[in-house]
């Protein structure tokens, strides 16, 4: 759903990357459109978390280029989260000793434009964001960061320790979030039947490389294949 001869929200060329000089995720490319969900699947340590940490300038060196709508993104995180790409990390990224509108107006997200998003925010805005459910919590860090308006959004693991009913009901949030605000998204996921149900179009990492790309929609049908890769077999990919 990329907007009208629009550059893509998120592209990334070529980007390799790692940690105290040695390369963990190399050579690797792909795009987000505007309104668009991407999943980036992989068993544990394929190098998701890690494409995700260099697309936001948390790591240091490493080569390649970032573009948000067309624009070059270069510098640390705090350069690149202003406005124009927002990341969710792993864990519940909220302050859990402040109020939940603390939590909002820390991040200068208006508690109206965030309660729209998410109803179940409105009567836990007086509430310490440490003692809302698991899945509250996830709502809120995630009005905190759509709230900002970026072009593009990072999300590891959205589903990390919920309950399949509320995984469910934030991913259907997710939705609605791209197709509102236009921003493209890209899902870091381990369970590949939240991915089915809520990306336009998947990417299969294995061993630091992007190894296979399929529409959302295929991906229960090909859950063999996907397993394959998985364990590092690269027939049928495509
Ligand atoms: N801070 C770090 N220093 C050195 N190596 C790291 C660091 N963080 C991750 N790695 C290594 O990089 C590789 C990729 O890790 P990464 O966290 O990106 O994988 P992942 O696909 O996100 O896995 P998971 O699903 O388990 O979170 C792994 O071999 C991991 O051990």
């Amino acid at each position: 759903m990329t907007g009208d001869g629009a550059a893509p929200a998120l592209e990334v060329r070529g980007l390799t990357a790692g940690y105290g000089g040695m390369a963990v995720v190399h050579d690797v490319t792909l795009s987000v459109g505007h309104g668009e969900i991407v999943g980036l699947l992989g068993r544990n340590g394929a190098g998701k978390t890690t494409t995700l940490m260099a697309i936001a300038g948390f790591l240091g060196k490493h080569e390649g280029e970032v573009r948000v709508d067309g624009t070059p993104l270069r510098g640390p995180a705090h350069k690149r989260s202003r406005g124009r790409v927002g990341i969710l990390l792993e864990g519940r990224s909220v302050f859990p000793s402040l109020t939940t509108r603390q939590n909002l107006d820390l991040a200068s997200v208006d508690p109206d434009v965030a309660t729209e998003m998410f109803p179940e925010l409105k009567p836990k805005l007086r509430l310490r964001a440490g003692v809302l459910s698991g899945g509250e919590q996830q709502m809120l860090a995630l009005a905190r960061t759509v709230g900002r308006h970026p072009s593009a959004i990072l999300i590891d693991e959205l589903s990390f320790g919920l309950a399949p009913t509320v995984c469910e009901r934030l991913l259907s949030r997710l939705r609605s979030v791209a197709e509102s605000t236009g921003a493209g998204i890209l899902l870091v996921e381990q369970g590949v039947h939240y991915a089915a149900g809520v990306a336009d179009r998947v990417l299969i990492m294995n061993e630091g490389l992007i190894r296979a790309e399929m529409p959302g929609a295929e991906l229960i049908a090909r859950e063999e294949e996907i397993e394959r890769i998985y364990l590092g077999g690269l027939d049928d990919a495509a």
